[in-house]
């Protein structure tokens, strides 16, 4: 349990952070890398988000633009078409908040619109337009770490210093955040795992996570079906990895984390019970 609950107004709908919260993926994508075209249709993509938040997610990620090394750019258009009915109908049906994985502004402002209450931006709104447009829609935003773009950015990544390349850079992007309107009780930080690195890489953000409460907003991590996870256990299907993706978040957690990003909802709840029940008994005793 956290000292301090902070929470996350997300259009009305509430993510209160006094325990660590599951991010349920919802790609409507046909190239996602671990479940690219499962639900790329409008009803798969309901389907698989009320399941999603039958297994216990606390907030709903509805993306439409892959963003695995190398993937295809989806233009604005298309992003909306994917996303905006998806977003609209489980506004509708659950009562959870959601959030759009968007990098442009045109789909944050119709995302919202349409009923989501979180901007969850692999750029950290560096596109033109975007840190306006959070700003003038006033819901949380996820500001994570990318080294590059995704088409290039696996291709020899190099830091001097990746946790410490890592924090300044998340440190300029809540800075420019700030100084564009938005509030930091409204920013998420997040170190992007694979996004322009190597697994040792992700291992030492991984190992040194707690560096990141510094930044003082909370920190989101996203390791689920990751390729370092697939190294680390063997597991070549991006599906054969659950249980290293539930212990790399539960690592996570364990060292900071307060919101994690999966595919696997259900093993990570789960997972996350158990550590919140022995994280409860360390609390001392007030009287
Ligand atoms: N904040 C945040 N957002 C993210 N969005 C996409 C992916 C990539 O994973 P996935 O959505 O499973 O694959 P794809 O991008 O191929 O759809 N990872 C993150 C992440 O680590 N953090």
């Amino acid at each position: 349990m956290f000292d301090t609950s902070p929470q996350l107004d997300c259009a009305g709908r509430l993510l209160v952070l006094d325990r660590a919260r599951v991010m349920g993926i919802v790609n409507v994508t046909p190239d996602s890398f671990s479940d690219g075209g499962a639900h790329d249709t409008l009803e798969a993509a309901v389907a698989h988000g009320l399941q999603l938040a039958g297994e216990g997610a606390d907030i709903l990620d509805i993306g439409g633009e892959s963003t695995r090394p190398g993937a295809e750019e989806v233009g604005v258009e298309e992003e909306l078409r994917r996303v905006i009915p998806v977003i609209e109908r489980l506004a509708r049906e659950t009562a959870l908040p959601i959030s759009v994985d968007t990098s442009k502004p045109e789909v944050m402002r119709a995302a919202v619109a349409a009923g989501a209450g979180m901007i969850n931006d692999v750029c950290a709104l560096r596109r033109d337009g975007a840190l306006d447009a959070a700003a003038e829609l006033g819901v949380p935003v996820v500001l994570m770490h990318m080294l590059g773009e995704p088409g290039s950015m696996q291709a020899a990544p190099e830091y001097d210093d990746v946790v410490g390349e890592v924090h300044r850079f998340l440190t300029q992007r809540i800075f420019a955040a700030e100084m564009a309107g938005i509030a930091k009780k409204n920013l998420v930080v997040d170190p992007g795992f694979g996004f322009g690195k190597s697994s040792q890489h992700n291992l030492a953000l991984l190992a040194q996570l707690g560096r990141f409460a510094e930044l003082g907003v909370p920190l989101l991590a996203g390791l689920s079906r990751k390729r370092t996870i697939g190294e680390l256990t063997g597991r070549e299907q991006p599906r054969d990895r659950v249980h290293g993706s539930v212990a790399a978040h539960l690592v996570a957690v364990q060292r900071g984390a307060r919101i994690v990003r999966v595919h696997d909802v259900a093993a990570t709840v789960d997972a996350l019970k158990v550590w919140q029940a022995v994280d409860a008994q360390a609390l001392p005793r007030t009287a």
